[in-house]
């Protein structure tokens, strides 16, 4: 199988560029104030119109309101919609688009019943439980993810070219999501770590299919 890569937190152009010249298949925003990687609307906008076809933007909101979510919407129309903080199924399925839900990991947490909670969503994605909701570059114990615990799973926190290819062995996600492990500086993407990143995936996913296939 071949797995799905969303690198998140862009705000630049050269990153944007470097995302998919790597071979992103999804490409995060975060329209998040309190994040350093915030962008507006108006500038994810513009970034967007760098992704050719079959590249996905992704809009990030944590506990966003309305007229957060509207606005972000209207300058990404095509967008799916990452649920980082505390939203509810309802707030979520108001919405009317796909989206990924993040579940944050920590010992005694239910995915199982989150999953089945959450159930329209596109998929879950696993991040460390962090202050400031995500974004955070730490690993949780993959041990914590019970099997079958969702139809489509995105593996994120912390992950990086070292560790990528153990997660997706260890988990076989539907995708992986990257932010701190391909930037040089916090919210300072690095085009030479994302390239190793996405190769890294790619290496992992050849094993796989080597085991299987013989
Ligand atoms: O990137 C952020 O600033 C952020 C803020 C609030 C919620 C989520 C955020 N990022 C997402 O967190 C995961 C894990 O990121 P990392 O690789 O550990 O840095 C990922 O989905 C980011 O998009």
């Amino acid at each position: 199988m071949t797995t799905r890569i969303k690198i998140c937190g862009l705000t630049r152009e050269a990153d944007v560029e470097a995302a998919v010249a790597a071979g992103a298949d999804a490409i995060g925003f975060v329209f998040y104030a309190k994040s350093r990687r915030a962008v507006t609307p108006a500038r994810a906008k513009a970034l967007a119109k760098l992704l050719p076809p079959f590249v996905t933007p992704v809009g990030l909101f944590v506990n966003a309101t309305d007229a957060e979510l509207q606005a972000g919407l209207e300058a990404l129309p095509n967008m799916l919609v990452q649920f980082h903080g505390d939203e509810t199924p309802a707030d979520c399925e108001r919405v009317g688009r796909p989206y990924l839900r993040a579940a944050r990991m920590a010992p005694g947490f239910d995915l199982v019943d989150f999953s089945s909670r959450f159930s329209s969503a596109q998929a879950i994605l696993l991040d460390a439980h962090v202050d400031g909701y995500g974004g955070g570059g730490k690993v949780f114990d993959w041990s914590l993810i019970p099997p079958n615990a969702a139809s489509h799973l995105v593996l994120s926190g912390g992950l990086n070219a070292a560790n990528v290819g153990d997660g997706i062995a260890r988990v076989r996600p539907w995708a992986v999501d990257v932010s701190s492990g391909v930037e040089v500086a916090f919210g300072l993407k690095s085009a030479d770590l994302i390239h190793e990143f996405c190769s890294a995936v790619k290496r992992a996913d050849a094993e796989l299919s080597r085991e299987t296939h013989g």
